[in-house]
């Protein structure tokens, strides 16, 4: 059940030519070819993509490590004293790669070929707005799915080339934790890695050219991120302009920033964000157009400028998540071999960071909230009590809400804040009003009450407002006079 393809030899002609097989290529394949189309999905190197192999699996099975190298901390307020537990980096790694290994299967060359779609290893060029080489065999193609990904965009600093930086490409092969690490950039790999080799043991510094981390998040919830790094012992610069690296040796140097501050390390985190892999398709000859930035442009049904050539997942310039690369792939599957023209819904689209505690969002935060004059509603998870019971009160549940009651976003900072938001994702991308999900009996006590909260507490409100508020008096008021 490998992930690595073996045939070189594409059909003459198919109906749907996919080029990529990470998420977004593989769903799309999978659900063409289950309409009956004959599909080929062409990748240069294994299917799974980066969710699979330096993504997703890998940080997860990392910060999974991370959280339980510091889990005796809580354990006191808990009356429960235990011994730091040793931390073994070589075997944390070996966790890394096995759990790689254990989901590699969902993603084989036999899954694919199961649903009836080939499986064809290679590099993909285009030759005309129909046609393309896999590896140099020729195909020609109804229609396309590009689903190239994105890559690790290393910036052009002086002297960063010299200390041979890592990227979530390559950090996944460290066999020895580095024992000061340094950590460019602070969005969400950022975050997450150098929380993670923080409490692994090295002395993380994180250098972030923002004014806070996390900029796509609420500010209460970077705040909250920002000093929870620092409790973990990260060193968090904030709104640095990295100068220039000067190497020592063995991939070790300083980072000096602008203002003449040094900061020394043995290696060097890269996570300043990502670029399209788009390299080497030779778009121009497909007549597929790129934006200023290098991503694929697409319309709301997912087609570039080439009717017959569609794109989703990263390289559409589409928010970086596996989750919407799997929903691009279905739709623009759906869209080609079925003529639809199913679009994404970017209004509900939900996102974790899995740092300690995470961060869920969904829809609307507290700027478009303020923008569009719609009422926020928070609970505290000191309020919570099953944060009480288990002494992790810090983080919130909050929900935004438009005139007419609906549910327009959230954003949940807290422990398990992923699982909570699966419920503010169902309340927005549906439509949802608070009443609705306040009436829905929740389990007590669970993290998710936060959330239940905050639309009871939006209910409260409007009852205590006309015109509920009045109407409520008179039928009070009816009642006693029926009832004596
Ligand atoms: C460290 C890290 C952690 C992440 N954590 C999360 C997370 O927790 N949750 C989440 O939702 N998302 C996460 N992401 C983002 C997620 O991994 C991506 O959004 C997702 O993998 C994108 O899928 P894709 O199908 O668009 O592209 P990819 O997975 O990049 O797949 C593209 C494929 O195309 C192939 N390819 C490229 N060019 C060619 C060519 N010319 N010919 C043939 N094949 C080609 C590549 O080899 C690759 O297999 C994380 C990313 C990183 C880097
Ligand atoms: N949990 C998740 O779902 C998850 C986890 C990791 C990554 N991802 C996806 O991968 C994408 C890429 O992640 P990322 O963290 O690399 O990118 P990012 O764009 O989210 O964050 C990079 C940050 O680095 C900063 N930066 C850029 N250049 C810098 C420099 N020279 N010095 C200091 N700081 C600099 C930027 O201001 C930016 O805020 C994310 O947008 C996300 O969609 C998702």
């Amino acid at each position: 059940m490998s992930a690595t393809p073996t045939r070189t030899d594409p059909p003459a002609r198919v109906d749907l030519l996919v080029i990529g097989g990470g998420t977004a290529g593989l769903v799309a394949a999978k659900t063409a070819a289950r309409f009956g189309a004959s599909v080929v999905l062409a990748e240069r190197e294994r299917l799974g993509g980066d969710c699979l192999w330096v993504g997703c699996v890998p940080s997860k099975s990392l910060i999974a490590a991370a959280h339980a190298a510091v889990a005796h901390r809580h354990d006191g307020a808990l009356g429960v004293t235990s011994t730091p537990p040793a931390v073994d980096f070589g075997a944390v790694m070996d966790h890394v790669h096995a759990a790689i290994r254990t989901i590699e299967p969902a993603d084989s060359v036999d899954s694919v070929e199961a649903t009836g779609a080939r499986v064809v290893r290679g590099e993909v060029r285009f030759t005309s707005p129909t046609t393309a080489t896999i590896g140099g065999a020729p195909v020609r193609f109804a229609q396309a799915v590009i689903a190239t990904g994105s890559a690790p965009a290393v910036p052009e600093l002086p002297g960063l080339a010299d200390v041979d930086p890592l990227t979530s490409d390559t950090v996944w092969g460290l066999r020895a934790l580095p024992e000061r690490l340094l950590v460019l950039g602070g969005g969400a790999i950022g975050c997450e890695l150098a929380q993670a080799f923080s409490r692994l043991g090295s002395r993380v510094t994180l250098v972030h050219r923002g004014a806070r981390l996390l900029p796509k998040e609420d500010t209460d919830a970077s705040t909250i991120v920002t000093e929870a790094l620092r409790d973990d012992g990260v060193d968090v610069v904030l709104g640095a302009s990295a100068a220039r690296v000067d190497a020592t040796e063995g991939g070790a140097g300083v980072l000096v920033l602008d203002d003449g501050a040094e900061h020394p390390f043995d290696r060097v985190l890269v996570a300043t964000g990502r670029r399209p892999r788009t390299a080497g398709l030779e778009l121009d000859a497909a007549g597929v157009r790129v934006d200023e930035r290098g991503y694929i442009t697409i319309d709301s049904a997912l087609r570039t400028s080439n009717r017959r050539i569609r794109a989703a997942g990263d390289v559409a310039g589409l928010p970086a998540f596996t989750h919407l690369a799997g929903v691009g792939g279905s739709a623009a599957a759906t869209n080609a071999v079925l003529g639809l023209r199913r679009g994404i819904d970017l209004s509900a689209v939900p996102r974790v960071t899995f740092t300690d505690p995470e961060v869920g969002a969904v829809g609307a935060g507290l700027s478009e909230a303020a923008e569009r004059g719609w009422s926020t509603h928070e609970v505290a998870l000191d309020d919570t009590d099953r944060a009480i019971a288990e002494g992790r009160t810090t983080g919130f549940a909050r929900i935004v809400v438009d005139a007419r009651g609906r549910v327009r976003g959230a954003t949940i900072v807290g422990p398990r804040a992923g699982e909570t938001l699966g419920e503010a994702s169902l309340a927005v991308t549906h439509g949802l009003t608070t009443s609705q999900l306040a009436a829905a009996t929740h389990a007590y006590p669970t993290y998710s009450d936060a959330l239940w909260n905050a639309a009871v507490a939006h209910v409260r409100e409007r009852l205590e407002r006309p015109p509920l508020a009045p109407a409520i008096r008179v039928l009070r008021a009816l009642r006693s006079l029926v009832v004596r």
